[in-house]
């Protein structure tokens, strides 16, 4: 027996959901929607971000990829509150980016996100020893926690970035992934709900790259902190759950990871490669998939009952 087709009340009511706003979803640490990014400069027009949307579950390890001048720094400098964007929106741990006052804006930049950079040596005050370094987050915080709590939290995370025997040295007594390290344990003093880190392994060599990049992952796994890195790394793309490529200011694909045991007990690593969807059904295609089929300006999309197929336009 067929379904009788929906009464015209029914698809009022679909339509009318369609456009609604949606719920902000509070499993989520982070939501990016149609993010837009304008820099102005000389009168010439950059839209270093064209609508991005991204969303991070709370707990999350993701790594962003994307070639040079794609987007990935214009998005972490937004999402450690040190830009705002030009339009769209962007929420993190529950805080408005768009809408945050000067004072919000500071300490969300304090408390709720921590944020390490590329260049070891900014990350830290040269004239203050690293306990100092780790210990300066928390002061800022007016008051809040006693003189003995500061200790006991600087003794804690110098013990879980295992760097003890360095807390009495300035950052110029340091190596680079000794500095990195140092920089993890400022990001976290005040507890942020995500971490970001701008290329933090860049100006390493790949053994002292790998411990950084294990430091994060123990981070995440222990503190449950969401981690969000941007990387070149493939070493460290590979191994993350979750990788997210941007292209030309947009999220334009994913790849997946997930371990499955066989019955034997062995473990084998399976990846999949998703496009991303947006609101409006759009979606950015891998260009390798378009060149290898001759596919531009148009193709022909068919519904099946469970995929949607895509064929070069053969039209005349
Ligand atoms: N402050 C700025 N003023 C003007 N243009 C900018 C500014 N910051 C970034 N851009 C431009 O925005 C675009 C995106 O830059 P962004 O630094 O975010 O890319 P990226 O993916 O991080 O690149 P890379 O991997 O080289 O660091 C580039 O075209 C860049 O030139």
């Amino acid at each position: 027996m067929s379904t009788p087709p929906p009464s015209l009340d029914e698809l009022r009511a679909r339509a009318l959901a369609a456009t609604a706003p949606r719920a902000t979803r509070t499993d989520l640490a982070i939501s990016c929607e149609r993010l837009v990014r304008i820099f102005s400069t000389d009168g010439i027009e950059v839209q270093a971000l064209q609508g991005l949307d991204l969303t991070v579950d709370r707990g999350d390890l993701v790594a962003l990829v994307g070639a040079s001048g794609s987007g990935k720094s214009t998005l972490l400098n937004i999402l450690a509150g040190l830009d705002t964007p030009t339009a769209g929106t962007a929420t993190v741990a529950g805080s408005d980016l768009l809408t945050m006052t000067p004072k919000d804006r500071l300490r969300y930049r304090r408390d709720t996100v921590g944020f390490i950079r590329q260049q070891t040596a900014r990350n830290l005050l040269p004239f203050l020893t690293a306990a100092q370094n780790i210990a300066l987050p928390m002061q800022l915080r007016s008051g809040h926690r006693a003189a003995r709590h500061r200790r006991t939290r600087v003794t804690e995370l110098l013990d879980a970035l295992d760097i003890t025997p360095l807390a009495d040295r300035r950052p110029t007594e340091l190596s680079g992934g000794q500095q990195q390290r140092v920089a993890i344990a400022v990001a976290l003093a005040n507890d942020p709900a995500v971490l970001l880190g701008d290329e933090p392994t860049g100006e390493l060599d790949s053994d002292t790259a790998t411990g950084i990049f294990e430091a994060f992952r123990t981070v995440n796994r222990e503190l449950g902190t969401t981690v969000v890195l941007v990387t070149h790394d493939p070493m460290v793309a590979g191994e993350v759950r979750r990788t997210v490529a941007i292209r030309d200011g947009r999220t334009s694909s994913e790849v997946l990871r997930r371990t499955v045991t066989d019955e034997h007990g062995h473990e084998t690593v399976t990846e999949r490669e998703y496009v991303m969807l947006d609101r409006t059904g759009r979606i950015q295609l891998p260009a390798k998939f378009l060149t290898a089929l001759g596919m531009e300006h148009r193709v022909a999309a068919d519904l099946a009952t469970d995929h949607i197929a895509l064929h070069p336009d053969n039209t005349d």
